[in-house]
């Protein structure tokens, strides 16, 4: 498989904390992977800087083998436009509020360059459908949207443009458990449909089993383990994987 993201030896510390401590880390094409790991295990951070919003102190990271932080901010954001995606946790900081649910998809397209209204608005609608928001909403602003649809919404406008990587950071978190589990299998099919690959932060372990080929175990900045998620939930080597498996389970 052709690696699209590789990163090696970050670290990165705020004051006294060390947020990642020699992480390393890659993702292939149609690869969807897991980060989990307990609040403060620097799961977002490790996001951010794979997705080169925050350079690491220590460690590169590389896009089709460039550097991502050598590679200046205009390539960066151009990446973010095109290759990439990013669905937000809270989807009011992937959407625009003031701006209708098509009007959302279809200025992804526009920023690729797409000018025909009638073909923008003919995607905005099928976009729509695929991520189950009925077609006679394109025309209301988000806000009057439920919070699992502003997700879904937001899932949209991000494909619309098919990047190659998603970036995930905890995409289900704050929504109700039924809610949940139908946007799973939405990105779980899509991700599937449309060979994306995907990073995933977490800390639900039942959402990494079900999306996640790979995952990774964070504790204190450190990746204690890593494998094929079967193997690493069925068969937990580190007593913090251990621990985390056995709590969902108790729970
Ligand atoms: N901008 C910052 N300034 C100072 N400390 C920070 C900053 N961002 C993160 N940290 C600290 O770095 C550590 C890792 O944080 P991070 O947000 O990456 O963890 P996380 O695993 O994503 O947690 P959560 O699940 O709660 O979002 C934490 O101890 C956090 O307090």
């Amino acid at each position: 498989m052709t690696a699209l993201l590789t990163a090696h030896g970050l670290n990165l510390r705020f004051g006294a904390i060390p947020a990642l401590v020699d992480v390393s880390i890659d993702i292939s094409a149609g690869e969807v992977v897991a980060i989990v790991g307990e609040s403060g295990s620097g799961k977002t951070t490790l996001l951010r800087v794979l997705s080169g919003m925050m350079a690491p102190d220590a460690g590169t990271v590389r896009w089709l083998g460039d550097d991502l932080h050598a590679m200046g901010e205009a390539a960066r954001r151009r990446l973010m436009r095109t290759d990439w995606g990013f669905v937000h946790q809270n989807p009011r900081d992937g959407l625009r509020l003031n701006v209708s649910a098509g009007g959302n998809v279809g200025e992804r397209l526009m920023a690729v360059g797409a000018r025909h209204y009638g073909n923008i608005r003919e995607q905005a609608i099928e976009w729509l459908r695929r991520v189950e928001v009925d077609a006679s909403r394109i025309d209301d602003l988000p806000r009057t949207f439920s919070g699992g649809m502003q997700q879904r919404l937001q899932i949209a406008r991000t494909l619309v443009t098919r990047p190659r990587l998603v970036f995930m950071d905890e995409p289900t978190g704050g929504l109700d458990v039924s809610v949940q589990a139908r946007l799973l299998d939405l990105i779980r099919g899509l991700s599937r449909e449309l060979g994306l690959a995907v990073l995933i932060v977490t800390h639900d372990i039942a959402a990494a089993r079900l999306l996640a080929d790979r995952m990774l175990v964070m504790r204190r900045g450190e990746v204690v383990e890593q494998g094929l998620t079967d193997r690493v939930l069925d068969d937990p080597q580190h007593p913090y994987t251990q621990l985390l498996v056995s709590s969902v389970l108790a729970a």
